[in-house]
């Protein structure tokens, strides 16, 4: 069965006031949130960003990794345009879960890289399926982006989904000593265009 929307409700944040869009998606039992700014009648692109789940860099404050920087840098913009979508898409640790995520970072303290550590435990290097977007896109009248991101293969993943993507615009965040591998391992293997500091 295809995600599904549930409800609507308002979220102030302190960036301004979205509108949150809850989804289920039955096949995986995994709850996703969109949150929404202004109106998307007039069919112009909306600036958007896809971010995946990080319980450690969203919500408990951790730098090894740039996925809370990037979460509120995303927010920041949409709210100063007044308009835009972030899909918050539980797709935790790329896809292999929180716990796996622990394990991988635990092989990558003793050497191994962010692509090897989830090859030693039998992941591919990203484990993420974009196509449960599709539901998501339809019911809030999206059909063209201006999308936030320094990752190609979302930008693929909404070719693929018919959403034209009318620019990719890159959503920098500085370095620090805990991150900077996992950053030039994104680049140098996941595809990334990422400008280190
Ligand atoms: N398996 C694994 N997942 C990680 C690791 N560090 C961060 N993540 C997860 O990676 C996801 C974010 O992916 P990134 O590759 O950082 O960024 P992206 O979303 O692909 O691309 P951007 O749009 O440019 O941010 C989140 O789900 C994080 O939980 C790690 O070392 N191992």
């Amino acid at each position: 069965m295809l995600v599904r929307f549930v409800a609507s409700s308002r979220l102030p944040t302190e960036w301004g006031d979205f509108l949150m869009h809850g989804f289920e998606d039955p096949a995986s039992n995994k709850e996703h949130v969109v949150l929404t700014m202004g109106d998307f009648d007039n069919g112009e692109p909306v600036l958007s960003r896809i971010h995946s789940e990080c319980l450690t860099g969203d919500a408990l404050f951790s730098l090894r990794c740039d996925c809370g920087n990037q979460l509120r840098t995303a927010l920041q913009a949409i709210a100063e345009e007044g308009r835009g979508a972030l899909f918050y898409l539980r797709q935790e640790g790329r896809g292999i879960g929180l716990l796996n995520k622990i394990k991988a970072y635990r092989l990558q303290d003793a050497g191994a890289d962010t692509v090897e550590a989830n090859e030693r435990l039998g992941f591919g290097a990203d484990m993420r399926d974009y196509s449960l977007l599709g539901p998501m896109f339809a019911h809030l009248g999206i059909t063209s982006v201006d999308l936030m991101t320094n990752n190609p293969r979302k930008v693929m993943a909404l070719s693929d989904l018919g959403i034209e993507v009318r620019q990719r615009l890159p959503i920098e965040t500085s370095s620090n000593p805990h991150n900077e591998k996992y950053l030039r391992t994104k680049g140098a293997k996941l595809g990334h265009m990422f400008r280190a500091d």
